[in-house]
């Protein structure tokens, strides 16, 4: 494994993009946080996705995790920190221009992406995995909608993607309940494509990178160009939904407690 030429992992700070032949690694890396998506994450990982979109020498990808986690979500110290200049939560344009980006990327990107999903995938972070094409979990890794946990609703256009994969009962159950979702169960709904051991996650990942890498990358392109044909606008639709809701939610008192209270690591109180 090497990191790549065209998109040098050393330019980035919060990812790692490595090349394996003919896949593209790209790993989310701020550990100490399960790897919080802050704005300079996003901003990376929206380039390097438009860099490896471009490339073709990259016939696959693989999206993972650093440590323990996938990703916790949104960095909520850094979301309580986008200011614009009246100094409220620039919340609307953080989605618009970097973060829902992010999943169209996956979506629209010609090459097929692998999630290996190595532990929790929470808030935006499960809405980037299940943004992918092929999405395989560690037998330990979890999917947490857990805007609701800090008074916050879905986005990354986990409003669509979660009931697309799952049904609209499992989606508003995610949403409204907050509450884990075991790789099994994530099987069993039909949210993730594959359970894999721990250990094995990573090379079991990287095999269907490389047998997609293998195979004809323009019939790929085709296909997630049709397969996507009817989730692509009501996907965009429902980005720009959720970055409406999400910037009115963000500035509300109960996401502002429910926030706090997460940083303080202490339960929130909304009322009284
Ligand atoms: C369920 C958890 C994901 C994992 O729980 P656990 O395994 O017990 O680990 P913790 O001890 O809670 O966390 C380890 C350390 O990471 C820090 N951390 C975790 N999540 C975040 C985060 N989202 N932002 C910043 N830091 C985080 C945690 O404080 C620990 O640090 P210390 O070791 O220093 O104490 C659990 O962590 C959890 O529920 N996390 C929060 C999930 C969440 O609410 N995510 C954000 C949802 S909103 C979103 O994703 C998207 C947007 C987009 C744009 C704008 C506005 C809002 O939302």
């Amino acid at each position: 494994m090497s990191e790549t030429a065209a998109d040098p992992g050393s330019a980035y700070e919060t990812i790692r993009v490595a090349r394996d032949g003919a896949v593209a690694i790209v790993e989310l890396h701020r550990p100490d946080s399960l790897n919080a998506i802050s704005l300079d994450m996003g901003r990376e990982l929206l380039a390097a996705l438009r860099a490896i979109a471009a490339d073709r020498d990259v016939g696959a990808v693989v999206l993972t995790g650093a440590g323990r986690g996938f990703s916790s979500g949104a960095d909520l110290r850094d979301v309580s920190g986008a200011t614009t200049q009246t100094g409220r939560p620039d919340v609307a344009g953080r989605l618009r221009d970097t973060l829902n980006p992010i999943t169209l990327t996956l979506r629209e990107m010609p090459q097929p992406v692998v999630a290996a999903v190595n532990g929790v995938a929470a808030g935006i972070g499960c809405a980037y995995a299940l943004a992918c094409d092929v999405v395989i979990a560690a037998r330990s890794a979890s999917l947490l909608l857990a805007f609701v946990n800090v008074a916050l609703v879905p986005d990354g256009g986990a409003s669509l993607l979660v009931s697309a994969r799952g049904g609209l009962g499992r989606g508003l159950e995610m949403a409204l309940l907050g509450e884990k979702v075991s790789a099994e169960q994530a099987l069993a709904y039909g949210l993730v494509n594959r359970i894999e051991d721990d250990e094995r996650l990573l090379e079991s990942a990287l095999d269907v990178a490389r047998g997609l890498a293998a195979g004809p990358p323009e019939t790929h392109a085709a296909i997630k160009r049709l397969l996507n044909e009817p989730y692509l606008e009501p996907l965009r639709r429902q980005l720009e939904l959720e970055a409406d809701a999400q910037a009115a939610r963000v500035e509300s008192d109960e996401a502002v407690e429910a926030i706090s209270a997460f940083l303080q690591k202490r339960a929130p109180r909304f009322r009284g």
